[in-house]
């Protein structure tokens, strides 16, 4: 499964410590991240990371553009909803493409976790056929 993870600077703390008690789970997958979160991930754990843009600078698009071409089955991101983000249009896109396209979407550590947990029951194993199809 194609995972993104993304995190703002003040949840990137939160991000790591979710990722490292989820590492032998999400060690089973692609690992897909905007760029300062990625590198945070590649240097406080042992998974390897696809780094995109920072997401300022197009990272969250390029993730979009992924959803857009049925390439990303997973997106947790740890937004900040207490810092106004320069960006904020790029975020909101993201966000929208995953409801067009029926991503599943964590944007906190609860919801994260019941995602994680559904992925290892097989609940979001219709991504691959749906990813396969086209
Ligand atoms: O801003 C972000 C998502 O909107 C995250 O970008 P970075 O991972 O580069 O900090």
């Amino acid at each position: 499964m194609k995972i993104a993870l993304i995190a703002h600077d003040r949840k990137k703390e939160d991000l790591i410590h979710f990722v490292t008690a989820y590492q032998p789970i999400l060690s089973e997958h692609s690992l897909y991240a905007t760029g300062t979160t990625g590198r945070r991930i590649i240097e406080e754990t042992a998974l390897p990371v696809t780094c995109f843009q920072s997401g300022p600078l197009g990272g969250d698009q390029q993730i979009g553009a992924m959803i857009a071409q049925n390439q990303m089955d997973m997106i947790i991101f740890f937004r900040d909803p207490l810092t106004a983000q320069p960006h904020e249009p790029d975020i909101t896109a993201l966000l929208r493409l995953c409801d067009v396209y029926h991503i599943p979407l964590a944007t906190n550590m609860g919801t994260a976790e019941v995602l994680l947990n559904g992925l290892q029951e097989g609940l979001v194993d219709w991504r691959l056929i749906r990813r396969n199809r086209e």
